[in-house]
């Protein structure tokens, strides 16, 4: 890949709220009649085409449902495999995303409504209902569209009994507006603020319990951080260092430059893959938050730097791109360890013509397995965790994930942590981070391994973040509601 080369501050070296309007609210379909008139209320003598976007949507969902699918991953294939683009393109992510973010309300508000839990409604058909509910309750959609679309999808795949049944739940959603089924079925907020919080703003109780304690126990900010965390996240593009600067990537992108990291742009809208730098490999879709974790790896004071950088669980790799870009201008090298080979080829895709070899290993063992040798001057260990601080941007993780997942990765973060300071060198720098703010996983971790680990002791991580609001430390907890990233946590620790 040619590039222009540059300096780590990103000069080119040749010199060069749930805000209802900020939901999707194209209503595409407006133009058909809907229930109550004429015959199309009557959905035995219908026989529509289905709307693609819709179809899709509900596709997606069916995945999700049935096969464990991530949503972000086969949404983007089903509009390239059936040509869908554009506003459509847009309409469709919103609704599926939307759905399966929401799901929570939006299966109290469809049990209460059909008048029976929703494990005993057809799995097919509760697609459907999410959908048609989501738009109901969540967009500017008209009534008439939201329930006249979904209604045809059932009818063209499930005949004329269920569309009926859809028929009746969606209306009967449609009585009453999102304020007014919470009032009817969220716990009331004097008797369980934290459970009438998680069911407003469609989290799990127990993930609106982790942020209650890993906020501090503060109601107000337990508040902002799940309606952040149920808003459709921005998207946040990296600069990469020595290949162009975020000031550049503004200008050809029609983004805006942010708020921390030197390299960051936020996008307004619009596909990133339309974005000219991105395809030629100058510039990836990073959130900010990572950027600051990957950045501040590079920018500890260590002392004198002999250049042997470690990315410890390195897949896929968008940190690493944005450290071997700054290894590559400091004349550094950076090993990228990855366990699984699918997640290692995807390093190998952005950290073409970087100073990176990548391995692919368990790092837990990390000279037994790739012969690396100890002695490395800064390490990155990002680790495998819940991934509760990025919920925003995969819709449906928040309903896939169990208290009874933390304790084995809390497990494997300990082994993992232990070994990057074995191999870290005396006065070198460890940063561990997760994008989880869950307390297990984050502050509690460090603490014991520091208990065991004698020859380690915390840094203060703040000044290397380059982020205002950052608390009272040691350790770093960005927020969506507070630092508009996701929800990363950053210790740097060094041994003697
Ligand atoms: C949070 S992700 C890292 C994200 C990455 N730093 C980035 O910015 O793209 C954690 C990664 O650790 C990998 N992993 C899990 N267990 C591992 C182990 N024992 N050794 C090495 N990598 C591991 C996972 O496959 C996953 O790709």
């Amino acid at each position: 890949m040619s590039r222009p080369r540059g300096d780590r501050d990103g000069t080119n070296r040749s010199g060069s709220n749930r805000d209802r309007s900020n939901r999707s609210g194209t209503d595409r379909s407006n133009h058909r009649s809907g229930p109550g008139r004429g015959s199309r209320n009557d959905p035995k003598v219908r026989d529509k085409a289905v709307d693609p976007v819709r179809e899709t949507a509900r596709d997606v969902l069916r995945a999700v449902r049935e096969r464990d699918a991530y949503a972000n991953l086969v949404l983007p294939k089903m509009l390239r495999e059936r040509h869908i683009s554009g506003r459509d393109a847009a309409l469709a992510t919103e609704l599926t995303y939307g759905a399966a973010r929401a799901q929570g309300i939006l299966d109290a508000v469809i049990a209460a409504a059909a008048n029976r839990p929703v494990d005993e409604i057809d799995g097919r058909l509760i697609d459907v209902l999410r959908l048609g509910a989501y738009q109901l309750l969540r967009t500017r959609v008209g009534a008439h569209a939201a329930v006249d679309t979904s209604v045809d999808l059932v009818r063209s795949e499930s005949g004329i009994g269920p569309a009926g049944f859809v028929n009746a739940v969606l209306r009967k959603v449609s009585q009453r507006d999102e304020e007014l089924w919470v009032d009817q079925l969220a716990p009331s907020m004097a008797d369980d603020l934290v459970g009438h919080l998680a069911f407003r703003y469609a989290h799990p109780r127990w993930i609106a319990e982790v942020f209650y304690d890993a906020l501090g126990g503060s109601f107000g900010q337990l508040q902002a951080a799940l309606a952040a965390d149920d808003e459709r996240p921005p998207v946040h593009l990296v600069a990469r260092p020595g290949f162009i600067t975020a000031e550049e990537l503004a200008l050809t992108s029609g983004g805006e430059v942010g708020r921390y990291s030197p390299y960051c742009v936020y996008l307004p809208g619009g596909d990133p893959g339309d974005v000219e730098a991105i395809r030629q490999g100058y510039a990836g879709v990073q959130d900010e938050g990572s950027q600051l974790v990957a950045r501040a790896v590079t920018v500890a004071d260590i002392g004198t730097d002999g250049g042997r950088w470690l990315d410890m669980c390195a897949g896929p790799g968008g940190k690493a791109a944005l450290i071997g870009a700054l290894a590559d201008i400091d004349n550094a090298h950076l090993d990228a360890i990855e366990v699984s080979e699918h997640r290692a080829d995807l390093i190998r895709g952005v950290v073409r013509d970087l100073p990176v070899d990548v391995h692919v290993a368990d790092a837990r063992d990390v000279t037994a397995h790739t012969g690396l040798e100890p002695g490395f001057d800064r390490i990155l260990l990002d680790a495998p965790c819940t991934g509760l601080g990025s919920l925003r941007r995969r819709p449906e993780a928040r309903w896939r994930r169990q208290p009874t997942d933390v304790p084995e990765l809390v497990a494997l973060q300990r082994e993992l942590l232990t070994e990057a300071l074995r191999l870290v060198r005396p006065g070198g720098v460890v940063l561990y981070s997760t994008c989880s703010p869950h307390p297990a996983e984050t502050t509690d971790l460090v603490s014991s391994v520091l208990e065991s680990v004698t020859a380690a002791r915390q840094l203060d991580a703040r000044p290397i973040v380059g982020a205002t609001e950052l608390g009272e430390g040691p350790h770093v907890q960005l927020w969506p509601h507070i630092h508009g990233t996701d929800a990363m946590f950053l210790a740097a620790l060094t041994r003697s």
